[in-house]
């Protein structure tokens, strides 16, 4: 196992002054998230199942959910990308600019944000949604430091498209993520990662890509990074229990 970090200083901390995207580069972020209903959807689970990822060798954690993102937060040393789902279609990550700043109140390094064209609830452009956040935590452009809030948070945007992620880039993003990719009907929702669309991404536009989506072995993983993306988020394949049971199962079954 690639375990880095046991004595404190090759974990790619990013707590305090450390850049988050010089943390993550070349790296591996782990999504810890439990669905509604689940067992294992309870804070205490989810900053566990962090820590655990951390202790494997995970450059950075994605969490969903203010509590989850506070206890996540508390128990690991490397920067936490933060989200709020809001319902399951259209719009639902980190959906309004009153989402995004309880993210960022949760304590989150990155506000990962729904980066798509499409309109969101609350009338904000992607623009307005990242200035708007921006004015209240600093970050660049930003003044430092709204009230309760942590100064300096990057914003990620989630896109779907090669459209998205440009118009994301110009709205000020700064990482994007193929999280999207085959969920928003602009692309198609290929098996494994969308590794066609990552390098369009990464061909096009100006800033950090992270790959994220359908990413099931850590051989996709890799050729994620070889086809250019700053980072590899994994989520399913590392921390959901259910589904990696699900694929045994079938498999055993004859179905996989
Ligand atoms: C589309 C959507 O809602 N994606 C969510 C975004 O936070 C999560 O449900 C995914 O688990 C995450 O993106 C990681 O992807 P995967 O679990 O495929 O490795």
């Amino acid at each position: 196992m690639n375990r880095r970090g046991g004595d404190g200083t090759a974990t790619g901390r990013a707590r305090g002054d450390q850049d988050v995207v010089e943390a993550t580069r070349g790296r591996l972020i782990v999504s810890c998230q439990a669905y509604p209903g689940e067992t294992m959807r309870d804070p205490r689970t989810m900053a566990q199942v962090a820590a655990a990822a951390v202790a494997g060798g995970a450059a950075a954690i994605r969490a969903q959910g203010a509590e989850d993102i506070r206890q996540v937060v508390a128990a690991v040393d490397v920067p936490v990308i933060g989200l709020i789902k809001d319902g399951a279609d259209g719009v639902f990550i980190t959906p309004t600019l009153e989402h995004a700043i309880a993210v960022a109140a949760a304590g989150a390094h990155v506000v990962a944000v729904d980066g798509t064209r499409r309109p969101r609830p609350d009338g904000l452009t992607l623009a307005k949604t990242i200035s708007g956040l921006r004015e209240r935590t600093g970050g660049p452009g930003g003044r430092p430091g709204g009230p309760g809030l942590s100064a300096g948070v990057l914003v990620m945007a989630d896109c779907g498209s090669l459209d998205d992620a440009l118009a994301a880039a110009d709205a000020g993003a700064d990482l994007v993520g193929t999280t999207l990719a085959g969920y928003t009907g602009e692309r198609p929702r290929t098996d494994g990662p969308d590794l066609e669309l990552l390098e369009q991404v990464v061909a096009s536009v100006g800033v950090a890509v992270i790959a994220e989506g359908r990413i099931h072995t850590p051989t996709q993983a890799a050729a994620a990074l070889a086809a250019g993306a700053h980072a590899v988020c994994v989520g399913t394949a590392i921390t959901h229990p259910t589904t990696i049971t699900s694929w045994f199962v079938d498999a055993l079954s004859g179905e996989a």
